[in-house]
């Protein structure tokens, strides 16, 4: 029996490091697709169109939005980000496994759709506040004014930790993304061996009953 696909959702505050995490996994499994998101904001100097987001006005996000395109969506920073549905299903269905990099509102809406038994959801805490700051400031892409806004709401979004499967602590880079890992192993390892599980306990019940 073929797998279905994994939603795998990493989020954390803005600069704990999901974004560098998640180049590390797909540079570590070609296999998984990323998610690319639809998003009002800017880009930033380096970032393509269609490969780190789809950048699309206001109005033409609304109208995905409307037409029931996008399998979760948010305003984060004061600006529109949301995930479109259509890669997603056809990459479950074919079994692929897909990464998303959203913030929790996201993350919550895919865990209480249709689509929740495929989630498995990670949350990122950073080692401290002030590292934090230091990580948005080093990675040189934000203007200060938005490093603040984003320090501002960044407990907004770490109040949310406990509603993800996982939770790791970035600290050393390596570390986490060994960590990563090996949680992704063991739960395509889980999902892919539950079905024959259930047969199998069956079969030793049945065997079971033979022996009375
Ligand atoms: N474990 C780590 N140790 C030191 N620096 C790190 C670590 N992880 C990530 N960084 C650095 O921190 C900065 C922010 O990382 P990144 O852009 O991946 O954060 P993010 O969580 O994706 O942020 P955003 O939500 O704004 O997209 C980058 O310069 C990255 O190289
Ligand atoms: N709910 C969603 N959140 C998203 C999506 N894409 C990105 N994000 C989150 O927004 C912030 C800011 O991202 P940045 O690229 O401007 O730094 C970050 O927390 C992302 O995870 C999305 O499709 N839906």
């Amino acid at each position: 029996m073929t797998r279905r696909g994994l939603l795998i959702i990493l989020s954390s505050p803005s600069g704990a490091g999901k974004s560098t995490l998640a180049g590390r996994l797909r540079a570590w499994d070609t296999t998984l697709q990323f998610s690319v998101s639809a998003t009002t904001r800017a880009p930033r100097e380096g970032e393509e169109d269609g490969k780190d987001y789809f950048f699309v006005s206001v109005p033409s996000f609304q109208d995905q939005v409307a037409e029931g395109g996008m399998l979760e969506h948010a305003r984060v920073f004061g600006n529109y980000y949301g995930s479109p549905k259509a890669p997603v299903q056809t990459a479950i269905e074919s079994g692929r496994d897909v990464l998303f990099d959203i913030d929790w509102q996201g993350a919550q809406q895919i865990s209480n759709s249709a689509l929740q038994e495929h989630v498995l959801s990670i949350f990122i805490l950073p080692p401290s506040i002030a590292e934090l700051h230091r990580r948005l400031v080093k990675r040189g892409q934000d203007a200060p004014d938005v490093i603040e806004g984003r320090m501002q709401k960044s407990w907004d979004e770490i109040s949310h930790w406990d509603g993800y499967d996982y939770v790791l602590v970035n600290d050393d880079l390596d570390t986490t993304e060994d960590r990563l890992k090996t949680i992704i192993s063991a739960e395509r390892l889980r999902r892919s061996q539950q079905p024959q599980l259930v047969d199998h306990v069956r079969a030793l019940q049945s065997q079971f009953g033979d022996r009375t």
